[in-house]
This record gives C-alpha cells, sequence and structure tokens, in this order.
C-alpha cells in the first residue's frame, strides 16, 4: 500500500530525490522505503563506489561525479562528514534543497549549512526519529525541573559508527544545557545496536533516567523521506526536525 501526502496530491508529480550515500546503512533503508511512497521517486544514488548493490532502476553515481546526477526537487544526504561539502556545494550551485542526517560535522561545515541557507532551504537533523524529538523536550524540562543535579548522557551504537559522541548524544546535551545542566558524556560501540541514548540525572538519594532505544533504522529513514518531502514546498532557509514535524 503506497501512502501519498497531502503536498504531493495536490501536484500528482512525485518529488525527484537525490539519494546521496545510497550504499550506506541508512541509504538501503531510504532506496527501500522510498518505493513504497507515490509522492517520491529516487532519480539518482550517489556513493563513494558504484556497483556495489543492485539499485533496480536508479542511476548510480560515483564520488566525484555529481555533476552529473540527473535533476531532483530534493536531496537526501546521509554519508560522511567528508563527502559533504562537495555535496552542499552541488545543492546550491543547482538550487537543490538539502535534507541531511550525516553527524560529525565540524563548526566551518555548520557555517557553511548556514549560509547555504540564504540560498536553498536545508534540513540538518541528528535524528529524524520522533521518539528522540520527544526525549529532546523531554530533557530540557526535566533540566529545568532539576537544577544542580547531575547530567549524564550515555549512547550505544553498533561497532561501525564513526564519530563519538554522536550526534544525538549532543543534540540532547544541547537541550539538557539549555535547561540549566552540565552534561557529561559516555560513549559505548558494541554490536549492531541501531542507537540508545539514555539521559540520567541524579542526586543524593534519587536518580531520573530518560532512554530511547532505537531497534530498526527505518524510523530515522521514514523521518527523513517525510521531511525531504515538506522541505521541497519551503523557501530558502535553514530548517529543524521539529518545524517538518509540525
Ligand atoms: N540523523 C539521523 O537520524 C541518522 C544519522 N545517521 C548518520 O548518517 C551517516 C551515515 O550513517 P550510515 O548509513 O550508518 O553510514 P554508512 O557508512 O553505512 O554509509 C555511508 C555512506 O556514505 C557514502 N560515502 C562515504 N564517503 C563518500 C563520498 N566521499 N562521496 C559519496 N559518498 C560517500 C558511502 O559510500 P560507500 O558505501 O560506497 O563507501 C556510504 O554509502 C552517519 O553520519 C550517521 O551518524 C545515521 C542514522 C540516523
Ligand atoms: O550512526 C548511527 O547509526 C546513528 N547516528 C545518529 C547519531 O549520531 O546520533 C543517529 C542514530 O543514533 C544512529
Amino acid at each position: 500500500m503506497k501512502s501519498v501526502s497531502l503536498a504531493s496530491m495536490q501536484t500528482n508529480t512525485p518529488l525527484r530525490v537525490l539519494l546521496h550515500g545510497a550504499n550506506g546503512r541508512m541509504g538501503q533503508a531510504l532506496l527501500r522505503l522510498s518505493s513504497s511512497r507515490e509522492d517520491l521517486q529516487v532519480v539518482g544514488a550517489v556513493s563513494r563506489k558504484v556497483g556495489q548493490r543492485v539499485i533496480d532502476g536508479v542511476s548510480q553515481f560515483a564520488a566525484g561525479e555529481l555533476g552529473g546526477t540527473p535533476d531532483s526537487d530534493v536531496v537526501i544526504d546521509f554519508s560522511l562528514p567528508e563527502a559533504f561539502d562537495a555535496l552542499l556545494a552541488h545543492c546550491v550551485e543547482h538550487g537543490r534543497p538539502l535534507v541531511t542526517g550525516t553527524t560529525g560535522l565540524s563548526d566551518a561545515q555548520q557555517a557553511a549549512l548556514d549560509a547555504a541557507a540564504t540560498r536553498i532551504p536545508v534540513l540538518w537533523a541528528t535524528n529524524f526519529s520522533l521518539g528522540v524529538a520527544v526525549l529532546v523536550d523531554m530533557v530540557e524540562r526535566a533540566a529545568r525541573a532539576l537544577p544542580g543535579w547531575d547530567c549524564d548522557i550515555v549512547e550505544q551504537h553498533h561497532v561501525r559508527k564513526l564519530d563519538a559522541p554522536s550526534g544525538t548524544a549532543l543534540t540532547l546535551g544541547e537541550a539538557a544545557t539549555r535547561g540549566g545542566a552540565t552534561p557529561r558524556y559516555a560513549s559505548l560501540r558494541a554490536g549492531d545496536i541501531v542507537g540508545e541514548h539514555t539521559v540520567q540525572f541524579a542526586t543524593l538519594g534519587e536518580r531520573i533516567e530518560l532512554i530511547h532505544r532505537a531497534t530498526d533504522r527505518d524510523i530515522f529513514a521514514r523521518g527523513a523521506l517525510h521531511a525531504a518531502a515538506w522541505l521541497a514546498r519551503q523557501p530558502a532557509g535553514r530548517y529543524r526536525i521539529a518545524d517538518a514535524l509540525g
């Protein structure tokens, strides 16, 4: 059963999606889930090396071949920081809205996103799940209500994750800081853990643990596809996942 967003119903023309990082764990989830959406069509798949995986009916491009990719209405990126600069420049040059979930970006790359947002719509989120969006709000509220309590953020991921702390942990830490806490971080890398984040507030005699456990990467992919369908119809600017979730 294909789902159709209201936006595409208004135009009846699928939004053309360029997928950057298509060979990766997230790229493969995005490819699989996009095929069940009538309002989105992946028209190009970019990864470091072409031909590693069979991607039925989608043109594949290697790193450095962005200039040869077909026109698209929105770009979705889940790659690595090393790949990000060329992709962002491509999106700005061709006026393509960008949804990106790539974490571990430098301050300079964040500044480049701000600059790009004067020309195109950009949405960067460290976590595209609804549960984490709710957790971020809970953490800020808890920090504000618990002045002086210790705040520790522990994140666990699969052994192939390159960055630490996770982007989500840093986002949760920013929320705790907005609430007046001073978060500390710890990271574990084990097995095939999709993503687990624990925010603990502790004081003498008691503690609170707020936990999000991701068990399927599809939650991130569904959120990114939703954000892409939404962002494609926004004016230039920098947007957050909360804007897309309404
Ligand atoms: N915001 C969110 O909700 C989520 C964010 N993430 C983040 O997304 C990113 C990707 O995660 P994941 O999919 O697990 O990682 P993978 O390592 O599985 O995939 C990375 C992808 O990027 C491609 N790539 C690497 N370098 C280049 C380059 N120079 N040019 C083009 N493509 C390149 C790889 O190509 P190839 O395979 O050919 O080497 C691969 O397709 C990470 O930063 C992760 O933290 C992950 C999950 C959720
Ligand atoms: O690399 C991953 O897998 C994930 N990365 C994101 C992060 O760095 O927070 C989101 C999610 O936890 C999975």
